[in-house]
């Protein structure tokens, strides 16, 4: 199939011989003028648009600009009159592909027509691919390559559909909240309410009317009638976070609305019939707490149908690039910022960091990262402390056990850092400095003797209060 070209030019003359020298390869529109250009533009959709800079009736850069705003993927190489080198500079501004004066040379223009095509396409592929990569690392906002996170995707798929309660375990910060999001949005009732409870979060006076919504004056404090979260979430999805915090109370009455599918309001009558489907979500061993008797067997079977474990961060190392990735670059989009990367050095760091506070751990540190670096890379300066001395620990650890480094000489360095640390803060104000450390003064400087510690010639010998005090 031939590709299309839009050639807009008032003078006839020119659509003529362009039309003449471009026809065999390509099939070519002609419009003349703005409007009629625009017209063709959107009924035709053509691959490229040669676009005269001077117009009637509209500018051409103004013309570039609509062309722009309709679909910013076709290229638009503009013809300029004379060699106006500021109107193409203007043109290249506003998004156009190229820029030729008149007259050229035929030769030229199909270099800088094939050039812009091509250069079309890539941008096709390279948007078609990262659509690829999106899907295959990553599942409705969970974004992960691992194949635990394959595997998780593949489940939601196979059980987001059915009625059945879901069951998700995991550390805290691993994502269960966003699985169970996942679950409702890939299930036919995505357009039916998602309402989330941390039963972990409310005293247990406050979780039964939270969930099952109270009859004005049922307790002193229920001046309204109110409704619980089980009608709001009535044809959707209720989940319920924290699971294995219910107490034994509020357990058999979940388990009473689970096998009947119906409840009453705390201090009503009327029983309310629901269609609710749950998804309960634990970082506590739900099976400890069973074995415990804190957690009622038959609620814990009841609810744990299908079980979906989300593995802590450490263990998908894979995913720990990726996510840094993403945060950032959500980051910047939601901030308009320009994007940003990571320097090789700061994402070493983040890559060889055990993240126990998993995802929620990550997300949080990229984000003060990007505050920290204000549009730059983000460096190791940008991380906190906690992810280098690990690191540092981690590698001196392994120098100690190689013997490339003997433990008194590690245990001496690490001690002369501390104490250096402390004087650093202190302005060398030696009695400060050893109140920091909790040791005396002279303490301190028989071990800065023994370190080969002494103050710096750049800090003032004054700085030091005469010894006075009781050590
Ligand atoms: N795989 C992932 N992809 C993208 N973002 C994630 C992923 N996992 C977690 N997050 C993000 O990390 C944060 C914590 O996730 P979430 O609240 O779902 O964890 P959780 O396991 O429910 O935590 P908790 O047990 O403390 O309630 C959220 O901001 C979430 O968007």
């Amino acid at each position: 199939m031939k590709r299309r070209i839009l050639i807009v030019d008032d003078e006839p003359r020119v659509r003529t011989s362009l039309k003449m020298v471009l026809e065999p390869t390509y099939e070519v529109l002609q419009a003349a003028d703005a409007q009629e250009g625009l017209d063709l533009f959107r009924r035709e959709s053509p691959h490229l648009v040669l676009l005269d800079v001077i117009l009637p009736g509209m500018d051409g850069l103004a013309v570039l600009e609509k062309l722009q705003a309709e679909d910013r993927s076709v290229p638009v190489i503009m013809l300029t009159g004379t060699k106006a080198v500021k109107t193409a500079v203007d043109a290249m501004k506003l998004g156009a592909a190229d820029y030729i004066s008149k007259p050229f040379e035929i030769d030229e223009l199909r270099i800088i027509i094939a050039k812009a095509l091509e250069n079309q396409e890539l941008e096709r592929e390279v948007r078609y691919l990262r659509a690829q990569v999106v899907h295959r690392y990553g599942f409705h906002n969970l974004i992960g390559k691992s194949s635990a996170m394959q595997e998780i995707y593949s489940k939601i798929e196979q059980v987001a559909d059915s009625r059945t309660t879901v069951m998700i375990t995991g550390e805290s910060g691993t994502g269960k909240e966003l699985v169970a999001r996942a679950l409702h949005y890939n299930s036919a009732r995505r357009d039916r309410p998602f309402v989330a409870l941390n039963c972990a979060a409310l005293p247990e006076t406050l979780i039964e009317s939270e969930l099952f919504g109270h009859e004005k004056g049922s307790f002193t404090d229920a001046t309204a009638r109110r409704v619980g979260q089980f009608e709001l979430a009535h044809t959707g999805t209720l989940f319920l976070d924290e699971i294995g915090d219910l107490s034994p109370t509020t357990q058999a009455k979940l388990l009473r609305v689970l096998q009947e599918r119906e409840f009453t309001r705390i201090g009503g009558v009327q029983p309310i019939k629901v269609d609710v489907r749950i998804v309960a979500a634990t970082n506590k061993s739900l099976d400890e707490l069973v074995r415990r008797g804190t957690f009622r067997e038959d609620l814990y079977y009841r609810i744990n149908v299908i079980s979906l474990y989300l593995p802590p961060l450490r263990e998908r190392g894979e995913d720990v690039a990726l996510l840094a990735k993403h945060f950032l670059s959500k980051r910047n989009e939601e901030d308009k910022r320009p994007p940003q990367d990571f320097s090789k050095e700061a994402l070493e760091l983040i890559c060889r960091y055990p993240w126990p506070g998993n995802v929620r751990e990550l997300q949080n540190v990229i984000e003060q990262a990007v505050l920290w670096s204000q549009g730059a890379a983000i460096m190791p300066d940008h991380l906190p402390n906690s992810l280098k001395s690990d690191t540092k620990s981690s590698t001196l650890r392994e120098d100690i056990l190689s013997g490339r480094v003997s433990l008194e000489k590690a245990v001496m360095d690490f001690e002369k850092d501390i104490i250096l640390d402390a004087l650093r803060r202190t302005n060398y104000v030696q009695t400060h400095a050893a109140t920091l450390l909790g040791i005396s003064r002279r303490m301190l400087k028989y071990r800065m003797d023994t370190l080969g510690i002494s103050r710096p010639e750049t800090v003032p010998a004054a700085s030091d209060p005469p010894s006075m005090t009781q050590e």
